[in-house]
């Protein structure tokens, strides 16, 4: 569905410490930096995937986005969606595709959010009647009825945002490029997001490809992740296998019913404390599976209580940037 083969955007940079007009002469000439911000990226994204695309500050995941949605030309490399390129045949791309930039909105500032509604229907040429059933559809939905009279610009930030995620399915798009959907939002309206994007994954078959620094939007809505860093790509898989390469330890703390013998030296796991009858063990899931480590538990004594704790997703995250 989205084709994505040796991309690569640069930009040119002024030189620095110059003067506004030195800056300028340089830009003009050949006097000047370049920048890659997407440097020779190749992947593909399946119809009905849920993928999220992260990445740290100025890692490229925007520049990305902004090649697969048409908006910026790349400077080599190719984007095909559903076959179509989003630059030469934009129009038809643009039927395909709802696009979100969560940090700017595409609604009419002072207009109200019904009136953004029929100028973009008008403007995708959605028939009156297909128009308005889809609006009550999504009002239903995202819980917008309170604010469809509203200008935009009077808003709440959670408001807001339902109202650009309706905007960005109006035309009803298979596929979606979501960029900073739950930025700023308060965890009632970021929970609402998800669950509303969960549904339009799984129940509409939607695809999706969600830039966030939220990592628990990744871990609770994404099947499959693509890290970027400094323009290329450094991971492209599931989130186990990511937990499975960077290695974290699972810990497992168990409290047993009465005195239990202690583990040998030849263990594959590793005993980090013990306080009365509760053992604390950290496990690598590349050598042992927590059934396995449960068991290798159990041969020690008659088990009261166990707590599992998977390595926490935002320091895995952080180990791979
Ligand atoms: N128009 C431009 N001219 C020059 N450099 C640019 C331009 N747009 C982006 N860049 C640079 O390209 C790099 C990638 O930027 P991009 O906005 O794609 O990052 P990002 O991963 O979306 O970052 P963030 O998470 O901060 O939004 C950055 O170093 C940025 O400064």
């Amino acid at each position: 569905m989205i084709t994505v083969s040796r991309l690569t955007k640069q930009f040119k940079t002024a030189p620095r410490k110059e003067g506004r007009f030195k800056a300028l002469r340089a830009m003009l000439s050949r006097d000047y930096g370049i920048k890659e911000a997407v440097n020779d990226i190749s992947f593909s994204v399946e119809k009905g995937e849920f993928v999220g695309y992260i990445g740290p500050n100025g890692a490229g995941k925007s520049t990305t986005i902004k090649m697969l949605s048409g908006i910026l030309h790349p400077t080599s490399g190719e984007v095909r969606i559903d076959g179509l390129s989003p630059h030469s045949q934009r129009r038809q791309v643009s039927r395909r595709l709802g696009v979100l930039f969560g940090q700017r909105t595409q609604l009419w500032w002072d207009l109200p959010v019904r009136d953004s509604f029929d100028i973009l229907a008008a403007m995708y040429d959605i028939a009156p009647t297909v128009k308005t059933l889809r609006i009550k559809e999504l009002c239903a939905l995202l819980e917008m009825d309170p604010f469809m009279d509203t200008p935009v610009r009077k808003l709440s930030l959670g408001q807001r945002m339902r109202a650009d995620i309706a905007a960005a399915l109006l035309h009803d798009p298979d596929i979606l490029f979501l960029d900073e959907p739950t930025i700023g939002l308060d965890v009632t309206a970021k929970r609402n997001i998800r669950a509303f994007l969960r549904t339009i994954n799984l129940e509409l078959g939607k695809t999706i490809l969600l830039t966030t620094h939220d990592m628990d939007d990744i871990e609770q809505l994404c099947s499959r992740v693509i890290v970027i860093n400094d323009g290329r790509i450094g991971f492209d898989g599931t989130i186990d296998s990511l937990r499975d390469r960077i290695g974290l330890p699972t810990i497992i703390r168990v409290t047993y019913r009465k005195e239990m013998a202690l583990p040998k030296d030849d263990w594959p796991m590793r005993l980090t404390n013990r306080t009365g009858l509760t053992l604390t063990v950290e496990c690598n899931r590349k050598q042992i599976r927590a059934m396995d480590a449960l068991r290798l538990l159990e041969n020690l004594g008659e088990i009261e209580d166990v707590h599992m704790d998977e390595p926490d997703f935002e320091e895995i995250i952080h180990r791979v940037y």
